[in-house]
């Protein structure tokens, strides 16, 4: 079955291995924990259309892996993203200290412009936790990121989070500062939009007949 959609954002999640960004992915598009993870052998996907602000936008995430050795792999795929989740694990300093490595390659290989939220997931931790949320938060200001904590376990934010992104790049594309027919953009419109916009046109040329 064809599904219909008003846009098509391209999406990647990166973060250090053991993050949990497979059980974020997981959780979104299932809505439940994924038990069993293993570490992610070069890039994984997954899609979901989304309701934001009225528009449904067709997710299409990529999934990477966080082990250094799968990096040259995982680096090939960032081309034409339009949103990232930069995910770190609260209880543990060293994939927080590894973001501005992460969030270097997004912006050189991806797009200067690319949409990216700090992600702080296993917020169920609480008693293990090692990076308080005002760090974090200053970190994703200095940045320009958007900034959430999330379970996967439970699946606070995890929703949220996807969306806040997408809305973030929607509202960017309404103000014209994200265009999407610019080669990889990470944004294609879907077939709706593309409908809407045959019909503008269409009036647009016999407004223009009937002027003359
Ligand atoms: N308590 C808790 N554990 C989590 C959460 N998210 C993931 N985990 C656990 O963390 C471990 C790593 O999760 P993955 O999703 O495989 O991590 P990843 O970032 O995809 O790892 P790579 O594929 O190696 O990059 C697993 O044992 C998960 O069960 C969470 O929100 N809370």
């Amino acid at each position: 079955m064809s599904e219909s959609y008003d846009f098509l954002f391209k999406f990647l999640v990166i973060g250090s291995a053991g993050t949990g960004k497979s059980c974020i992915l997981h959780q979104f598009i299932e809505n439940k924990f994924k038990q069993d993870s293993n570490h992610t052998i070069g890039v994984e996907f997954g899609s979901k259309v989304v309701n934001v602000g009225g528009k449904s936008v067709k997710l299409q995430i990529w999934d990477t892996a966080g082990q250094e050795r799968f990096r040259s792999v995982t680096r090939s795929y960032y081309r034409g993203a339009a949103g990232a989740l930069l995910v770190y694990d609260i209880t543990s300093r060293e994939t927080y200290n590894a973001l501005t490595n992460w969030l270097t390659d997004a912006r050189t290989l991806a797009s200067p412009n690319i949409v990216i939220i700090l992600v702080g997931n296993k917020k169920d931790l609480e008693a293990e936790r090692e990076v308080t949320f005002l760090e974090a938060s200053r970190f994703a200001q200095e940045n320009e990121l958007m900034f959430l904590e999330t379970s996967a376990l439970t699946g606070e934010n995890i929703e949220e989070t996807f969306l806040k992104c997408a809305r973030n790049i929607l509202t960017k594309i309404e103000s014209g500062e994200l265009d999407p027919e610019r080669m990889g953009s990470g944004i294609q419109y879907g077939d709706s939009s593309l409908r809407r916009l045959q019909q503008r046109e269409q009036q647009r040329q016999k407004k223009g007949i009937c002027d003359c």
